[in-house]
């Protein structure tokens, strides 16, 4: 039997209603630890909410467990050291500095009213150039794009150096090579041990995690290795087979299946 700690995130029958109607129905998951795992799946599936419940904003029926032990049963600021979380069309006070944006990611480490140590500040440094922020550090955020908005963002998440990182949608706004400085990120991330899950609708990206997810109506249509055909086979199955994974250089990606008539 797999260890408890081998799970950085475990959702036994989760259930959401939304506006009355069931999104998530009685939802068993596990996520490895140390591994990046990307959940996929139509419009509407479930996919922010259940993320958004797996990092503990909310769920009617069933238990949240990280790290082996139930959400609630975490500290609020211990608790948020562990877990980070980037959501969907988050956003920030406009004229906040980028600086301070990415500072708010360190709030989990310091004393009440406390100022930044200098761990805080390097922390801070070196996700805002990860996310190639670093030389927009003095301008406020409504003075940035939406995709070097979203990289803010995305520096803020990191800065909270947490051993299991959430991400919905982190590739909005983002022009390609940002996307895949965010992979080697990533990548590196992993490699140092975190989790990272990220929800994400650029199927051929979240084909380069180790794992995923496929949601559909609310369940978990199939979970397993990228590299096994058959959660190939569920992706192309989830969205109706109007897309189809091929290897190019060694990589999964996914492409528009075109109608004879439309070839
Ligand atoms: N506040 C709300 N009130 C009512 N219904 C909601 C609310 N938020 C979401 N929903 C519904 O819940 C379902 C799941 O939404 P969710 O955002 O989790 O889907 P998703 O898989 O992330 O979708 P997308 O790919 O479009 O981002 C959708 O049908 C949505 O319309």
């Amino acid at each position: 039997m797999t260890p408890d700690h081998a799970w950085a995130l475990q959702a036994e029958g989760l259930s959401v209603s939304l506006g009355g109607q069931p999104v998530l129905r009685d939802l068993t998951l596990r996520i490895a630890a140390g591994r990046w795992t990307s959940v996929v799946g139509p419009n509407g599936a479930g996919k922010s909410t259940l993320l958004r419940a797996l990092a503990g904003m909310g769920h009617d029926q069933g238990r949240v467990l990280l790290q082996g032990r139930e959400l609630r049963q975490w500290g609020g600021r211990a608790r948020a050291r562990t877990l980070a979380w980037l959501g969907q069309n988050q956003t920030a006070a406009n004229d906040m500095s980028v600086y301070d944006v990415a500072m708010l990611g360190r709030l989990p480490h310091q004393p009440w009213l406390g100022a930044p140590t200098a761990q805080d500040h390097a922390a801070v440094e070196q996700a805002l150039r990860q996310t190639q922020s670093w030389d927009w550090r003095g301008r406020s955020l409504g003075q940035l794009s939406g995709g070097e908005r979203q990289r803010v963002l995305l520096a803020r998440a990191l800065a909270v150096q947490a051993q299991v990182l959430l991400m919905d949608e982190p590739l909005a706004n983002l022009d390609p090579p940002h996307q895949t400085d965010w992979l080697h990120c990533v990548q590196e991330l992993v490699a140092q041990g975190t989790t990272v899950v990220s929800v994400l609708h650029e199927i051929s990206m979240a084909l380069q995690a180790q794992d995923l997810v496929v949601l559909a109506q609310g369940r978990v249509l199939h979970q397993g290795a990228c590299a096994d055909a058959g959660t190939r086979q569920a992706l192309e199955q989830v969205f109706d087979e109007r897309i189809q994974v091929r290897e190019i250089d060694g990589q999964w990606v996914a492409l528009p299946r075109l109608s004879p008539r439309s070839a």
